[in-house]
């Protein structure tokens, strides 16, 4: 338990913290399930920009194959396999994550995420400020955090610069966006290493997995 208890809050309008949703023995589970998703078909990568850099974020998807900046059905810039379906569970969960984040059960049912982001943090790795705009659907962005704390940089539709939150992410929280933040400008401008509990099953670095809806009819 933390000395200072972390509330749950509201960053900016559709945009929910939710500290500690995901209890250890779930952390330690979905920290186990990532390690099978890196292994393939498709691997886990740091994702080629158009500028010819490397993110520093290693990546994996599940269900939709998320490339700079386009969703596909197979994985063209990482060996040219196909991805893994978003298992069932996991879409079972980003419907409770909605439905507890932003207390609606009714929200919570109707969504239905198609796709999963799985990012890998080592001591060093970062991102910068950018919307989660490649999907055809409104539907909120479900993030879940296991391992090292970070900042989390929360801001507004407009521009990459201010106004933003800073939040502090740790291990077994959620961060729902959805509403009039969904297209929201938000980064990781900073991991801090060696900050998590070993409960949570990651020896080092962070994980971030988003549960998102992509609007689109094909399945991979
Ligand atoms: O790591 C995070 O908390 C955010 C990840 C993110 O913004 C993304 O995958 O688009
Ligand atoms: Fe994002």
């Amino acid at each position: 338990m933390a000395l200072i208890p972390r509330p749950r809050r509201t960053v900016a309008p559709g945009a929910v913290l939710v500290p500690n949703w995901l209890d250890p023995d779930r952390q330690r589970m979905l920290v186990a399930a990532c390690r099978e998703w890196a292994r393939g078909p498709v691997p886990m990568r740091a994702a080629r920009l158009p500028t010819g850099h490397s993110m520093s974020v290693k990546t994996v998807c599940l269900g939709w194959h998320w490339q700079p900046y386009r969703y596909s059905r197979v994985a063209f810039d990482a060996g040219g396999g196909r991805v893994l379906p978003v298992p069932q569970w996991l879409a079972q969960l980003g419907k409770r994550a909605v439905a507890d984040a932003y207390d609606d059960l009714q929200a919570g049912n109707a969504y239905q995420p198609d796709a999963a982001l799985i990012n890998f943090y080592d001591d060093a790795a970062r991102m910068g400020m950018h919307r989660d705009q490649e999907e055809r659907s409104a539907a909120p962005v479900v993030s879940l955090s296991i391992g090292d704390k970070c900042t989390f940089r929360f801001g507004n539709p407009e521009t990459r610069g201010r106004p933003y939150s800073d939040v502090e992410l740790c291990s077994g929280d959620l961060f729902v966006f959805g509403g009039p933040s969904r297209f929201a400008y938000h980064g990781v401008p900073k991991v801090f290493p060696r900050t998590a509990n070993p409960e949570c099953g990651l020896p080092s670095g962070r994980l971030n997995i988003t549960l998102r809806v992509t609007g689109f009819e094909d399945q991979p």
